[in-house]
């Protein structure tokens, strides 16, 4: 059985892969995002050609989002990007994604209409290092993914959930996909949705030896792996 790490395992690991394993965060940002569309191309394939919302925040997760954009629309969809707040200049591996993003007329958009307008809805907006509760300015797009009724793919984490705990008391998102990315996490234990899948295929063995990740065998030359697949 695959082990769900706590929040500081999380981000112990983190740091062990840029600093003691010399990864960049780019390295792991492609494959994290790569996984992520592979996974929601093998939940969702009904829904190739359709409209799908990408909800970015700040951080790393949000990073994973922009590449997974990326590559759903390498893969068929037709993704625009809620980007909740365009990087710093001086941040040039956001820059980077979301130049990529705008040369592949990926659009930037504000949020509206999303049960209108939208066959799915990728929540990147906060991953491993959220802490409750979540701040003013990302309120209204908690909201909007809190009420919309198409079906939400989470990346690493169900944004507005706590780490470890799980969804808040007072109500939160409910995903039908959670990509768990490098190992699942506490939260993962609470996921109720139909597809919960493993990403993120760039741990090294002696990583998930000391961490005691016990991650499931990758089939082939798969970039994820469904962990609830006897469902
Ligand atoms: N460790 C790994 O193996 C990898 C991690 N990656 C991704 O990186 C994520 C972690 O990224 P980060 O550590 O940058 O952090 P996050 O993206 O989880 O979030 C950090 C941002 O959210 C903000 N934030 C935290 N609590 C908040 C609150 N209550 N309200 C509003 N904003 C809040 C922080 O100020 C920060 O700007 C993972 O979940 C995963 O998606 C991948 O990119 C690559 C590999
Ligand atoms: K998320």
């Amino acid at each position: 059985m695959v082990r769900y790490l706590g929040q500081q395992e999380a981000i112990d690991v983190d740091v062990a892969l840029f600093n003691e394993y010399r990864f960049s965060v780019d390295q792991l940002m492609e494959l994290a995002g790569l996984s992520c569309a592979t996974a929601i191309a093998k939940s969702f394939p009904e829904k190739v050609g359709q409209e799908v919302l990408v909800c970015c925040g700040v951080g790393n997760n949000g990073g994973d989002g922009l590449v997974c954009a990326r590559h759903l629309a390498l893969l068929g969809y037709k993704p625009s990007i809620y980007y909740v707040k365009r990087p710093d200049p001086s941040k040039t591996l956001y820059n980077n994604l979301v130049c990529q993003c705008e040369k592949m007329g990926i659009p930037f958009m504000e949020v509206s209409d999303v049960d209108s307008k939208y066959g799915l809805v990728v929540d990147a907006l906060f991953g491993f290092s959220f802490k409750p509760p979540v701040r003013e300015a990302f309120v209204p797009i908690m909201q909007a993914l809190k009420t919309t009724k198409i079906p939400i793919c989470s990346i690493d984490i169900p944004s507005g959930w706590h780490v470890e705990e799980g969804c808040p008391p007072e109500g939160g998102i409910q995903p039908e996909l959670l990509i768990s990315l490098t190992a699942p996490k506490k939260c993962a234990e609470h996921f109720k949705g139909k597809f919960h899948f493993l990403g993120g295929r760039f741990v090294p063995p002696g990583l998930a030896q000391k961490y005691k990740m016990d991650l499931p065998v990758y089939p082939g030359t798969e970039l994820c792996v469904q962990l609830n697949n006897d469902l």
